[in-house]
């Protein structure tokens, strides 16, 4: 398994009580598994996100990132772990407005090292794999906000990780793009091999993934296969 949570409990202080935000959630994801976690808002999906990304650490319960355990390493570690492991894919594509698409990949920490020529050749290979093939040089401005959620999804994946996290990847996106995206998202798990966990509100796509759990109150539920 990639990605292995198990019976993880996340709580936040609120006021003189305690929230649970995740409570015993156990979750797996194979290499080129795609996963959707649906449910209403607040039930505890960024929250999970945010543990699985080994950005906030649990109360208690295992995270494990392609067979290494986050539990007892040091903030430094995990964010070594993270860098080498993770690819996080937000709902709002952070693109630089000066940079053109094959800048931006570029300019993710993982292009650094080799020449420039190869990794010039390895950004537009990664666009083209999301569908940008032609499109390289434009800026953010002169893209679609699909072709610009691709050009995150091409940025997260340049670490190779093994984990990819979506966050509401269809948010911003009218019925068409939003379907087209989480084929992509689809088709690049399997090609990549990556264990995918993506977020979602939209139920609608739900066809494209491998498997959907829902979130309820901190709890994720009935396991529902499409395929
Ligand atoms: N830093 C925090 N401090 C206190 N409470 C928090 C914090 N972050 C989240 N919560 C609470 O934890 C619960 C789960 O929040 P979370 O953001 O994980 O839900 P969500 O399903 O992602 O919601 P949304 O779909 O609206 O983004 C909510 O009740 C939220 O108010």
């Amino acid at each position: 398994m990639s990605l292995e949570l198990t019976d993880v409990r996340v709580t936040y202080p609120d006021g003189d009580r305690v929230l649970t935000a995740l409570d015993g959630v156990n979750l797996r994801v194979a290499a080129g598994q795609l996963v959707a976690v649906a449910g209403p808002s607040g039930s505890g999906k960024s929250s999970l996100l945010a543990v699985a990304a080994t950005l906030l650490r649990p109360d208690s319960g295992r995270v494990v990132l392609d067979g290494v355990d986050a539990g007892g390493l040091s903030a430094a570690q995990r964010a070594r772990l993270r860098l080498e492991k993770v690819g996080i894919v937000f709902q709002q594509p952070n693109l630089l407005a000066s940079l053109t698409a094959v800048e931006q990949v570029l300019a993710t920490h993982h292009m650094r090292g080799g020449s420039v020529r190869r990794q010039r050749r390895a950004a537009a290979e990664l666009l083209a794999t999301v569908g940008l093939d032609g499109k390289q040089h434009r800026r953010p401005h002169q893209l679609s906000g699909g072709e610009r959620q691709r050009v995150n999804i091409a940025r997260a994946l340049a670490g190779r990780p093994a984990v990819l996290l979506v966050d509401e990847p269809t948010a911003a996106l009218d019925h068409d793009r939003g379907r087209q995206i989480v084929e992509l998202l689809a088709e690049v798990t399997r090609q990549h091999q990556v264990a995918t966990v993506m977020v979602t509100h939209d139920t609608e796509y739900l066809d494209q993934v491998d498997e959907v759990v829902e979130m309820r109150d901190g709890r994720l539920g009935a396991l529902e296969t499409h395929r």
